[in-house]
């Protein structure tokens, strides 16, 4: 194998994705594990000659930031790895530096994407989470793959190489205490573990079948009172309603509770990640949004209706709530969340099929909407500015697709009238942004 060349260069600012951006004679390269200012030695990784810019690992740090800790998770440590795992790549810089480059990286975004003006606007910076102070054991939800021995492992960074792992501190103490990384997982390609924020800590583990039958092998290593399900993946996943259910231990869903309300989420269904986030992005919601009894608002991209419940309780029987849903498994829960609210229509299909009916058989007063990572279609923003809605609340976890999606919204009479952005994402350069935009 051929050694990667090295070069020593000075980092200089945060990019979108957690890099920083560094220049070697009049090119850019994209180093990541890095905190501007430092003088560092990299590694490139991506460095065809033809390449308009170039990417490296730091190997050595020469001159280190004020800013920079011992990272907390010794697999993720690119200090002490060639290949160190994903998931924490923000773990060596101070918590409230993390905050510091993700508040720069929203404001760029704003400004060469959304077309905003600084002096115009008052970008906020990102906002810590309660009860978070060492930013650790947040996850609620986690995903792991399966090594050819049968061990638990998670990808190296922005690589498919697999790293067998005996520990991951961002997830919840109750995933750690089940014992996971010990079981033999052989004949199961996927893990997921979900536990329930609520105070019993249910905790669900979800094992995606390599080989039929190798899960009930696997569910018994896991101590009493552990939920196990199984999915066997032909045709699909229990998300996408295509893939085939099976309770091995327990149950094969977790109780959530909202601000006094119970959601039911099966198998794989979405759900926040972070402990606080559920609460938080719905109290939120419910407060800049402003529902009032007798409005017609639509919850977009609606996951098992955690905005859904509590609009469809602001606008009462008077009011309608439009509950609209892609995935199978998540529509399902969300019909089941909604059961006692005649107020709701839960609609499953994808937003930009069925957006356009819904706004033509409606008025809407309010959309809310949480897109995936990708942001809304385009043709869904211009929907959205037909129906005529004066107020949108969009929720979202990636800034650049929130910010082209300003643009967007603004193009087409709107204006960002608030917006907020939480880290519900701490050790990573993931952030979570809430923004209104009211119709001119
Ligand atoms: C970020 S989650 C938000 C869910 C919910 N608002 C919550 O906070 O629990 C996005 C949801 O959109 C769904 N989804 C993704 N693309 C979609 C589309 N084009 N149309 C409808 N739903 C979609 C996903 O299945 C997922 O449940």
């Amino acid at each position: 194998m051929t050694e990667s060349p090295t070069l020593t260069v000075r980092l200089g600012k945060i990019a979108h994705g957690g890099h920083t951006v560094a220049r070697h004679e009049g090119r850019v390269i994209f180093v990541r594990h890095g905190i501007p200012g430092e003088l560092v030695n990299v590694r490139l990784t991506d460095s065809a000659p033809e390449a308009k810019f170039w990417r490296a690992d730091v190997t050595e740090v020469l001159e280190a930031s004020e800013h920079r800790v011992p990272h907390f998770w010794d697999a993720a440590d690119a200090l002490k790895h060639r290949d160190p795992v994903g998931g924490a790549e923000f773990g060596h810089m101070r918590l409230e530096y993390q905050r510091e480059l993700k508040s720069q990286v929203a404001a760029e975004q704003l400004t060469r994407l959304g077309g905003l003006k600084a002096e115009d606007y008052n970008f906020p910076a990102v906002q810590g989470v309660k009860g978070s102070a060492d930013g650790l054991g947040w996850r609620t939800r986690m995903s792991y793959s399966v090594d050819a021995q049968g061990n638990l492992a998670m990808s190296a960074f922005r690589s498919n190489e697999l790293i067998s792992i005996s520990q991951m501190p961002l997830a919840h103490p109750a995933i750690e205490a089940t014992g996971l990384y010990s079981v033999d997982y052989s004949g199961i390609e996927r893990v997921e573990a979900a536990v329930s924020s609520q105070d019993d800590r249910t905790v669900l583990i979800l094992l995606a079948e390599a080989r039929d039958g190798a899960a009930a092998k696997v569910a018994k290593q896991f101590p009493e009172g552990v939920n196990v399900a199984s999915f066997s993946q032909h045709g699909g996943s229990a998300a996408d309603g295509k893939g085939s259910l099976q309770t091995l231990a327990g149950s094969a869903h977790l109780i959530e509770k909202v601000l006094g309300e119970k959601f039911r989420i099966t198998g794989e269904g979405f759900w926040q990640v972070h402990r606080e986030a559920a609460s938080l992005l719905s109290s939120r919601v419910i407060e800049l949004t402003e529902p009032a009894a007798g409005e017609q608002i639509a919850d977009l991209y609606a996951g098992a209706g955690l905005f859904s419940v509590p609009l469809a309780k602001a606008v009462g029987t008077g009011g309608r709530v439009f509950s609209i849903e892609g995935a199978p498994g998540t529509h399902a829960d969300a019909k089941k969340n909604l059961r006692d609210y005649s107020q709701a229509t839960v609609i499953r299909g994808r937003v930009e099929r069925v957006l356009r009916q819904v706004a033509h058989d409606a008025t809407l007063d309010a959309v809310v909407l949480d897109p995936p990572r990708t942001g809304l279609e385009k043709q869904v923003a211009a929907e959205l500015a037909s129906s005529g809605v004066s107020r949108i609340c969009y929720v979202s976890c990636d800034p650049a697709a929130f910010a082209r999606d300003t643009a967007r919204l603004m193009g087409r009479g709107y204006e960002l009238d608030h917006l907020e952005i939480h880290d519900l994402y701490p050790h990573t350069h993931h952030m979570e942004s809430i923004g209104l935009f009211v119709r001119r």
